[in-house]
């Protein structure tokens, strides 16, 4: 079954060429198996790799998922042209009435300043409050785990002292958790990060459980018990070369960047990486679908009764 996705998405080809199959939103469906709603709110500068990198692991289901993206309307993007933004995207305000199975809020190139001072602060706490009664379940990734695990526990983010960089080994701290079914007891996922969240300060927190950490990159994935929200530390979301291009950008910017840890064959960053981390990102994101949006949603999402005000 495929994923549908805004007609004409850039992304669309992309994924064609890698047997992914994905419908245009014109498209007729199956009637009689509802679709599930996922989200995207696409924090990234870089939205159209973005959008190809998420839609390529979601699009690894047999389930019939209908894509919504979404850009924070408090923001003037500087590298996304409006045209793609108002082709491709909605805001929160045109969804807001709506409920959805999933939700999936991105990383942002901006946790080295103060939570409130990003400029859609406002508007991403209103959605992540939202989220608690309209979304079946919400996946946040990088800078957006950290924002989430601040906003709703209070939990901070703390500066590191040198950029955790590279794909580093993760073990699983609860093997019967679903989001862990059938991960490798070590697998590799990359992270990319000024900043991290300190275990001892989820460890406070009783609705929370870290279910994958790295003797080296710290805490990767944490849910609340009731799998309503899940916190993903790391971009297991990335292409094979995004590190690659993210050091080559602060190489030539002059900047004192580690090179990135486990990565290059040989350390050596004239060679090509290879991807150790593809498996991984797939059964995250298929675990993610199959156990905590799709058998958790109700059949009837529009049925509920809205809780939330705004
Ligand atoms: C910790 C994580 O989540 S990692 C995920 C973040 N990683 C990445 O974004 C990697 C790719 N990004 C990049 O390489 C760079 O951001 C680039 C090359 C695309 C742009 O760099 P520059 O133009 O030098 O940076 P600049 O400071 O002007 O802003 C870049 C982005 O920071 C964000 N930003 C900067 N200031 C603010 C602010 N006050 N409020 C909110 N967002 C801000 C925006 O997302 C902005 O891009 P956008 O307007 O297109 O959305
Ligand atoms: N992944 C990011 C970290 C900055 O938040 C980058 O290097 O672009």
């Amino acid at each position: 079954m495929p994923i549908k996705i805004p007609d004409h998405l850039p992304a669309k080809e992309i994924l064609a060429q890698e047997n992914i199959f994905v419908m245009d939103e014109s498209a007729a469906y199956r009637q009689d198996i509802r679709p599930l709603r996922i989200a995207i709110l696409n924090l990234m500068p870089t939205k159209e790799t973005t959008e190809t990198q998420i839609l390529r692991l979601l699009g690894n289901t047999p389930l019939q998922v209908d894509i919504v993206l979404l850009h924070p309307s408090s923001h003037v993007s500087k590298n996304t042209s409006e045209e793609h933004l108002r082709s491709f995207y909605s805001t929160f305000d045109e969804v807001k009435h709506r409920r959805f199975d999933g939700l999936i809020i991105t990383g942002a190139p901006v946790e080295t300043m103060e939570f409130e001072d990003v400029n859609y602060w406002e508007e991403l706490k209103q959605i992540m409050d939202w989220s608690v009664t309209n979304v079946t379940s919400t996946m946040y990734i990088c800078w957006a785990s950290q924002a989430g695990l601040y906003h709703h526990f209070g939990i901070p983010k703390v500066p590191l002292e040198e950029k955790c960089f590279g794909v580093f080994a993760h073990k699983v701290n609860k093997p019967n958790v679903k989001l862990l079914r059938g991960f490798d007891e070590l697998f590799y996922a990359p992270h990319s990060r000024h900043t991290e969240v300190r275990r001892e300060d989820i460890k406070r927190v009783p609705e929370l459980e870290i279910l994958s950490e790295s003797d080296e990159a710290g805490v990767y994935i944490v849910g609340t018990k009731d799998g309503k929200q899940i916190f993903v530390a790391g971009h297991s979301e990335y292409d094979p070369l995004s590190l690659k291009w993210e050091y080559d950008r602060d190489v030539a910017k002059g900047m004192d960047v580690p090179i990135p840890v486990n990565y290059f064959p040989n350390n050596d960053p004239s060679k090509t990486p290879p991807s150790t981390w593809r498996a991984h990102a797939n059964l995250l994101f298929s675990n993610w679908l199959n156990y905590y949006v799709y058998q958790e949603t109700p059949y009837d999402i529009d049925q509920i009764v809205d809780s939330y005000s705004i």
